[in-house]
């Protein structure tokens, strides 16, 4: 074991002192530009930097979208361990949005890059893609749960495309974003308050009473700000698990930078207005 507590229960407390929002870090090159930086390593790192001073220590959690740092190859990789590292002194937890899937011998290596403890790229939670199966994340499960780490696993995404594979109906009549929360629940039972196995659900998808979304763990929901969606959605879409969702907001934070104060006080206009949505409902 790590010695570390389990991420669910983690991450409950850190939503409950700090508010649920998730701030990515998602360095656009078109973003980049407007903030005055260079789309070279040396803008990625002011950038990544900006926002960690700006907003770590208030918001729940910081999720660097893998990406817009890969893109720089091995400098921008040590751009993003620098990142994940100051976030979490700062006290956010901090998802890695690096999406991984692949068959289970390598989805262990995997693993072993974001949720080993000792790994440099080491991330409190990784999002991951189940869509080689549920089953070929199980050495990411196992790994996340021996690490105190967790996952997000992609069940229904925000973007419009997602549902040509997450509405397809399967032999027993479940649609698939369906069978992935199914997993999940099972993934979570016993693991109160909170799981450590998430799934990540749009805020754009509108009424979503027909799934089961009580996967006893949390819903990592992005979708609000330049996707549409708002804060006022998330009673509607989410029900009675409102309080479980993780709403994440990157571009909708990030356009008001670089000013470190700007950029502070839009999380936290966005925090609020999700505090109100998720209280009155
Ligand atoms: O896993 C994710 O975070 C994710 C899943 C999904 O269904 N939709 C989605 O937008 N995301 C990520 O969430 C972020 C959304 O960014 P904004 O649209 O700028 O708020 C990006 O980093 C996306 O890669």
């Amino acid at each position: 074991m790590s010695g570390l507590e389990p991420f669910g229960a983690r991450l409950r407390r850190a939503m409950d002192e700090r508010g649920p929002l998730c701030v990515g870090i998602d360095p656009h090159a078109s973003l980049l530009a407007e903030w005055g930086l260079n789309d070279d390593v040396a803008g990625l790192e002011r950038f990544s930097r900006t926002v960690v001073e700006a907003v770590a220590e208030r918001v729940a959690v910081l999720k660097p979208q893998s990406a817009f740092f890969e893109r720089f190859g091995s400098r921008g990789i040590a751009v993003l361990e620098k990142s994940v590292a100051e976030a979490r002194a700062a006290g956010a937890l901090v998802v890695m949005d690096a999406k991984r899937g692949d068959i289970g011998s390598t989805m262990a290596a995997y693993a072993e890059s974001f949720l080993h403890k000792d790994a440099p790229l080491f991330s409190d939670a990784l999002t991951v893609s189940p869509y080689l199966g549920y089953g070929s994340l199980a050495p990411a499960v196992a790994l996340a749960r021996e690490n105190g780490a967790g996952l997000f696993v992609l069940a229904l995404t925000s973007n419009p495309e997602g549902g040509e594979v997450q509405h397809a109906v399967r032999p027993d009549g479940r649609n698939v974003g369906a069978t992935m929360l199914a997993h999940l629940a099972a993934e979570n039972a016993g693991e109160g308050p909170l799981g450590s196995f998430g799934a990540v659900v749009g805020a754009t998808l509108g009424d979503l009473s027909t799934y089961d979304l009580a996967i006893d763990g949390p819903l990592l929901a992005p979708g609000i700000g330049a996707q549409g969606a708002t804060p006022a959605d998330l009673p509607r879409v989410f029900g009675p698990v409102v309080g479980n969702v993780v709403p994440n907001v990157s571009r909708g934070v990030l356009r008001h930078g670089p000013d470190t104060v700007a950029l502070r006080d839009a999380a936290a206009r966005f925090a609020d207005d999700i505090r109100q949505a998720v209280t009155s409902s």
